[in-house]
Parts: structure tokens; sequence; C-alpha cells
């Protein structure tokens, strides 16, 4: 099966789909690769959705609105960030962002004086300091080689991180089957107890939901899609019935089912 994730070879992203695909293709950007599945030009792809540090990827929620997929697994994976460079002076750390803000503190007590450059992947930063000895990377340590140094191993903020990967198929791939399930809504609407009135469906049924998060349609200042994950198959009854009744609420927008996944824990 061919998966395509955030590249060049090396990423994180990288690594997860290896879990996925045996033939692994790359895009520059997780809108690239939410496209890439809703167009029909690969079968899979797998995005980063949550890390345990810096919260949300917000142009993966954004990417997985915008176009018509299912998520069908959902993969858990440590993250150890290393600093790698050709020498122990340099002037700026390239990495993406995510993996800069991961590791904040360490940056900033031990590299207080340099430049932080944010690019597209943990790989890209590592191709720059492969490419010039004044920069470092902040990636999986082992992409160094050669030339590239580890210079400090495991500098993110907190020694437990983890990211959250969600792995996209075509829409008819959609399954109902499965411990968790994604679901964005967009009322289209706004009045006071709103948030209240589409959560009181889940909490009636003792449903548990593990995530919620609202990000802007973009339609206009204040108003909101909001993404749910529920611990609760699409198959069960009393998650049709939630569902049911929070499509009555959004009659004026729309409610989208990503479909149903068990969580996996992939390690290296
Ligand atoms: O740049 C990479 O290596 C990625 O796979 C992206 C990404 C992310 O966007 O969160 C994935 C895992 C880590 O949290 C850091 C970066």
């Amino acid at each position: 099966m061919q998966a395509v994730t955030l590249g060049p070879a090396g990423t994180y992203s990288h690594r997860a789909a290896q879990a996925v695909g045996d033939e692994i293709a790359f895009r520059e950007s997780v809108t690239g690769i939410v496209e890439a599945v809703a167009t029909g030009a690969a079968d899979r792809g797998v995005v980063p959705i949550e890390n345990s540090i810096e919260g949300s990827v917000t142009e993966s929620l954004d990417a997985l609105a915008g176009f018509e997929v299912a998520v069908v697994r959902e993969l858990i994976t440590p993250i150890r960030h290393a600093l790698l460079a050709q020498h122990d002076e340099f002037d700026v750390v390239a990495s993406h962002s995510q993996a800069l803000a991961q590791c904040r503190s360490y940056l900033d007590t031990e590299h207080p004086d340099v430049a932080l450059e944010s690019v597209t992947s943990t790989a890209r930063g590592v191709e720059r300091a492969r490419e010039e000895s004044t920069v470092a990377a902040i990636g999986r340590p082992d992409t160094a080689d050669g030339e590239l140094r580890v210079l400090a191993e495991n500098i993110q903020d907190r020694t437990s991180n983890a990211t959250r990967f969600v792995v996209v198929a075509p829409i008819d791939e959609r399954s109902t089957g499965g411990g968790k399930s994604s679901l964005i809504v967009y009322p289209n609407d706004d009045y006071p107890g709103l948030l209240l009135d589409l959560l009181e469906p889940f909490a009636d049924r003792r449903i548990n939901l593990t995530r919620i998060e609202s990000r802007p349609s973009g339609e206009r200042l204040g108003d909101y899609v909001f993404h749910f994950d529920a611990e609760a198959g699409l198959y069960e009854e009393r998650t049709q019935e939630a569902i049911a009744v929070i499509e009555e609420i959004a009659a004026k927008g729309w409610v989208r089912r990503l479909g149903s996944y068990d969580v996996e824990h992939v390690v290296g």
C-alpha cells in the first residue's frame, strides 16, 4: 500500500508511515498529504494531529475539515529530539515549528543566543545543517551521519513526549468499527449554550470525549468548527443517537463522521 507523509525522508511522520505503507511518498505540507488522498493520488496519508507538549497541529485539523477523507487508524509514537550539527559552534537552529516549540526550555537555557529558523519538517532542518556548518537542527538522532554529529539527545522539554498521528483514507473506506471515533461539527450558529447543547448528547449516553478542539471556520470572527474525539464506535447505537441529535443542532451547518478506529502505539 502506498502512503504519503511529510518529507523529506527522516521525519517523525516518515517513521510513523512505515507502520502503514510499504511504499512511501513525500509531500511538503500536511494539507498536501490530505489533498493527495482526497483526490485519489494516494491510498493513505499519515499526518500529525496532536503533541503531548505542544498541543494540536492546527494545519492537520483544518485539512481534515477542508477535504472529504476518512480517518482509519490512530498511531501514537514517542518523540525524542536530538540536536544535530557539524560542530559545537552554530548561530542558527533549524527545525519544524512543533519541534522548536517542544524544545523551547532547552534552547532558552542552553543556547539563548541562537536564531531559530522554522522549516517545513525536522528532516528539512537536518538537510540545512548538513549543507551549512553554522546551522544546527532538531530532529531524529538516527538521521545523523558522516559530517553531522549528535550534540545532545532527549532535548524535548519533558521526558515523555509523544505525537498522535492519524491515517487518512478515501472517504468510501471509512469504518464504523473501533473503540474511538472522530467527528467534525460546524454548527454555523451562535447562541448561549450552543457548546453545552453539542456536549450533552455524549454525556447523556455516557460517551467519554477524549478531545474537543475549536478551530476558526474562516467565515467570520468568532465562528468555529468543532473537532470531537469520542471513546465509542460509530457502529454503536448510542453514538448514532448522539450524532442524530447533534445533526439537528447543526442543521444550518454540517456534521462530518471521519470514522472509527483503534489506538495503536508505534515505537521506533
Ligand atoms: O517534522 C517532522 O519530523 C514531522 O513529522 C512533523 C512533526 C509535527 O508536525 O508535529 C511530527 C512529530 C513531532 O511532533 C515534530 C514534528
